[in-house]
This record gives C-alpha cells, structure tokens and sequence, in this order.
C-alpha cells in the first residue's frame, strides 16, 4: 500500500533468501518502508527478521527480487560499495559492541573518524548526540563503567552520529530491564521525531510492542504475515 504524500524509503519487490543448505529463510516477501516511519519488526525464533535485516544493511544479497533502500539496489552493490552503502544506515545490536579500551567520546567519534570527517565537526557532533541520549556527563568514562542501559545508549549516539537515514534496531533492549527498556524505546521515538531517522527496530518484547503502538510488522516462516498499516492483526 503505498501512502500518499510519503517517501517510499525501503521496498523490497518479490524478495526470497535461500541459504546454501537449502534453508528458505524469507520467501518471496514484499514490503514498503516510508521516510520517517518506526516499525518494529516481530515474530518467533528463525522466521526470517535477522535475514531481513542483513539484506537491508548489504550483508546477505537476496536469492530473488530485489531489496531497495533510498532508491538504492541493495542486492546489487559491488562489494567494494558495500561500506559507502552503510553510511546510510546506522546498526544497534543487543551486545552493544562498544569499543572497551575507548572512552565514550572515542567510541561515538571513531565512527565518523572512520568516514574520514574533520576534526571540529567531529566533536561538535559528538557532544551533539551525547546530549540526545543524555550521556554528556560520561563521555570520558570507559564502556565497563557504564551501566547496560547506558551502554545501549552510547551504541545508539554511535549508530546515529553520521545522520543515517535508517536505523535498525535488533533486539535493542533484550538485555535490558522492563525500565531500561521503555528509557530505550523513548529514546528510539526522540530520534524518529528530532533526527528524522527511520527505525526499525526487531524485538521480542511484546510488552514494548503494546505500550508504544506503532506500526508491526509480523514475520512467520519466512513470510510476512501480518502488518498493521495494511489492517493485519497482531497476535
Ligand atoms: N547463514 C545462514 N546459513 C544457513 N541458514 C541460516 C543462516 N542464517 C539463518 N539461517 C536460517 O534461516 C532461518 C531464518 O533465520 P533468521 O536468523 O533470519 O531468523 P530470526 O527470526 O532472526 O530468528 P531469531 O529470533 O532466533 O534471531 C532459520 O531457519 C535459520 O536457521
């Protein structure tokens, strides 16, 4: 369904994902993604939401179809293209995968050191989203000094120091508490509105799914099997 007046930002036209042992991990699935929205992606162990996401950040190229991200062909970027591509998108993972001998500052500036930025628009930037999350105070405390909550902070200024358009979220909050967990999703929303940025964000957290409603996404053996922006139901 396509909204009128909305920028189609991710479509995947006809999509399957076959792994070399044979296993079929999504099967000839298609989805729309507008500019600006927040979806979370849900469903049980191995229904695919992993091999959704590493389709769209260019880590897995689909068997079939086509996967397009800001009008980008993701399944057909050469792979020396494959990093560029990702500076549109910013990745957060559960383990936080922060740098553990790096400062907060350090960790959150290496990304866009890595991309080659100048260094006074680096530390403006960095306190600018140290401010976002509110860890202005920690930026020259090391990872092992920061509590989990703090950290998945920390990993998300990193993830959106470099304005991604996207940023997709796997499990955000799977190590966190119910209170951690709700501090992450406002967060996430502040980003969506301030920063403009598209999340998706994959999680088990049906408790989250209900209290911040937003548009889900349900995978099941590979197939998309309920989406509330087409009236689906969520189980
Ligand atoms: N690299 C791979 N090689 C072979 N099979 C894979 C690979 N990655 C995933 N699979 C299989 O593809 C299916 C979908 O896996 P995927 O990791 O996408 O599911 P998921 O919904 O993310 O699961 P979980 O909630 O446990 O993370 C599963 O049957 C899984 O075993």
């Amino acid at each position: 369904m396509i909204r009128e007046g909305c920028e189609i930002l991710i479509y995947l036209e006809n999509v399957s994902k076959c792994y070399k042992n044979g296993v079929n991990a999504l099967d000839n699935i298609n989805l729309q993604i507008n500019d600006g929205e927040f979806v979370y992606i849900i469903g049980p162990t191995g229904s695919g939401k992993s091999t959704l996401i590493k389709l769209l950040d260019g880590e897995e190229i689909p068997t079939a179809g086509t996967v397009s991200v800001e009008g980008i062909d993701v399944g057909k970027l050469k792979h020396r293209r494959v990093p560029y591509y990702r500076r549109n998108i910013g990745v957060v993972f559960q383990d936080f995968r922060l740098l553990p001998h790096m400062t907060i500052f350090e960790n959150v500036a290496f990304a866009l050191e890595a991309i080659g930025k100048d260094k006074v628009s680096i530390r403006r930037r960095v306190r600018e989203v140290l401010e976002l999350v509110d860890l202005s105070d920690k930026a020259k405390s090391f990872p092992n000094q920061l509590s989990g909550g703090q950290q998945q902070r920390a990993t998300i200024a990193r993830a959106i120091a470099n304005k991604p358009k996207v940023l997709i979220a796997d499990e955000p909050t799977g190590n966190l508490d119910p209170e951690k967990s709700n501090e992450i999703l406002e967060l996430l929303e502040k980003i969506n509105v301030e920063e403009g940025t598209t999340i998706l964000m994959v999680t088990h957290d049906i408790t989250l799914v209900n209290k911040y409603k937003k548009r889900t996404i349900s995978l099941e053996q590979g197939n998309v099997s309920a989406d509330s922006a087409k009236g689906g139901y969520i189980r």
